[in-house]
C-alpha cells in the first residue's frame, strides 16, 4: 500500500531552491502560480485526469512525474488553457488559464510544438516575438537559451536538442512568470540537458515558477524543488526528493560471495531473516538483496558466510518510483478507488 504524501513549504529540498525570498506578507499576498483543484478530464472511457489537486508557488520548480498515459500532458494542457476540465478548476496567478496566457504570464514547451522547417532559428524567434509583442526580449532569450550560435540554421537542419533549445527560447519570450514544460529535454544529450536546466534555474531564481513533466527521475531529483508523481490520473506521492525516496521500503545490501552456488545457498544462510527479504538476486559471485533488516543481514553475511565487500545503500529513486506505480490503484480498482491525496 502506498503511503501517500503531501508536500508543503517544509517539504522543499533543504539544499534546494526554495521560492525567492521576500517579505512574508508580500509573498503570501501573491496568488499561487498554479492552483488546480479537483481536476477531472475524461476522454470517452478514459479518466485521463481523475481528481488532481496541485499548487505551485511563485519561484518554485515542480516536476510532474509519471508513466506513459498517467495524465501529465492532459493536466498541463488544462493549465495552459488549451483544454477545459470536465470537473474542477485551474487558476494561474488567480486568473483563468486563458487570461494568464493572453497576458503572457505563461510560457510553454510542448511535446509537439509546431516549428516551421524552412525558417531559420533567428527568423522563428523574430516571428514569434512579433506575434507576442516581445521584440525587446529577443537578444536576452537567445542568450539564455544558448541558441545564439545557430541563429542562421534552418529549423529542418537542427538536431532534436537544438529544436528543444529553440522551443525554450520561444517559451521565454514575453518573460512569463510561469513556465510549463512538457518533457522539455527529450532528445537532448547530458551536457545540453545540464545547460538547459541552468537556464531554467536562473529563471526560477528570479521568482518565476516552473512546472515540468518528465520521465527522467534523475532530472526531477536534480532540478526540481518538489516532485509530484501521478498515475492513472491521480497524484500518488508529492514531496521533496528525500520525501519521495523515504516512501520506499527496504535497503539494498550487496556482497561478493566467493564460490557462490546459487540462490538456495543464500536462502539457507539467511533463513533466520527470511521474512525481511523483499528481493534476492545472485549474479555469479555478486549477491544483491533488498531487505527491511539490513544490519541483521549484513551481520549474518559477514560472520557466517564467506561473503565480503559488503555494501549497504538506500533504494534508488527508480526502485521507489516502480513500487509506487505498482501499488497505486486505478479508478474503480480493487480498493474501490481511494481518493487522491491533496498535494500541498
Ligand atoms: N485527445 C484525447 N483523446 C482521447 N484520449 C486521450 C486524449 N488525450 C489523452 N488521452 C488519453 O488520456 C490518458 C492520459 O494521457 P496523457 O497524454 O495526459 O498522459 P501522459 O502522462 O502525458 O503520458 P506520456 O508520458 O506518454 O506523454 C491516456 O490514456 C491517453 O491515451
Amino acid at each position: 500500500m502506498v503511503q501517500h504524501m503531501t508536500g508543503g513549504p517544509g517539504a522543499l529540498k533543504p539544499s534546494g531552491h526554495s521560492p525567492a525570498p521576500g517579505p512574508l506578507a508580500e509573498r503570501s499576498a501573491q496568488p499561487p502560480a498554479v492552483e488546480v483543484t479537483g481536476l477531472v478530464k475524461i476522454f470517452g472511457p478514459v479518466r485521463a485526469v481523475d481528481g488532481i489537486d496541485l499548487r505551485v508557488a511563485p519561484g518554485e520548480v515542480v516536476a510532474f512525474l509519471g508513466p506513459n498515459g498517467a495524465g501529465k500532458s492532459t493536466t498541463l494542457d488544462i493549465i495552459l488553457g488549451f483544454s477545459s476540465p470536465d470537473a474542477g478548476a485551474a487558476r494561474v496567478f488567480g486568473l483563468t488559464p486563458a487570461q494568464a496566457a493572453r497576458g503572457l504570464r505563461t510560457g510553454a514547451i510542448l511535446q509537439e510544438g509546431g516549428l516551421l522547417p524552412d525558417y531559420t532559428v533567428g527568423q522563428t524567434i523574430r516571428a514569434v516575438a512579433a506575434m507576442r509583442g516581445a521584440r525587446h526580449d529577443i537578444s536576452s532569450v537567445q542568450e539564455l537559451s544558448g541558441i545564439s550560435p545557430i541563429l542562421g540554421r534552418r529549423v529542418a537542419k537542427c538536431s532534436g536538442g537544438e529544436r528543444q533549445r529553440l522551443r525554450l527560447a520561444l517559451a521565454l519570450l514575453g518573460n512569463p512568470d510561469l513556465m510549463v514544460l512538457d518533457e522539455p529535454t527529450a532528445g537532448m544529450g547530458v551536457t545540453a540537458r545540464r545547460s538547459f536546466w541552468a537556464a531554467i534555474r536562473e529563471r526560477a531564481a528570479g521568482n518565476k515558477a516552473v512546472l515540468f513533466a518528465t520521465h527522467y527521475l534523475q532530472e526531477a531529483a536534480d532540478f526540481a524543488d518538489r516532485i509530484v508523481i501521478i498515475h492513472h490520473g491521480r497524484i500518488i506521492a508529492s514531496g521533496s526528493v528525500d520525501d519521495v525516496r523515504a516512501l520506499g521500503e527496504g535497503t539494498i545490501v550487496t556482497a561478493t560471495w566467493p564460490g557462490m552456488s546459487g540462490v538456495a545457498a543464500l536462502d539457507e544462510a539467511l533463513a533466520e531473516v527470511r521474512a525481511s527479504l523483499q528481493d534476492v538476486a545472485v549474479r555469479g559471485e555478486h549477491v544483491e538483496l533488498r531487505t527491511t533488516a539490513p544490519d541483521d543481514v549484513a551481520r549474518i553475511l559477514l560472520t557466517r558466510t564467506p561473503a565480503h565487500h559488503l555494501g549497504i545503500t538506500a533504494l534508488s529513486l527508480d526502485d521507489v518510483f516502480a513500487d509506487l506505480v505498482e501499488d497505486s490503484v486505478p479508478a474503480g480498482g480493487p480498493a474501490g478507488g481511494a481518493s487522491a491525496p491533496p498535494a500541498r
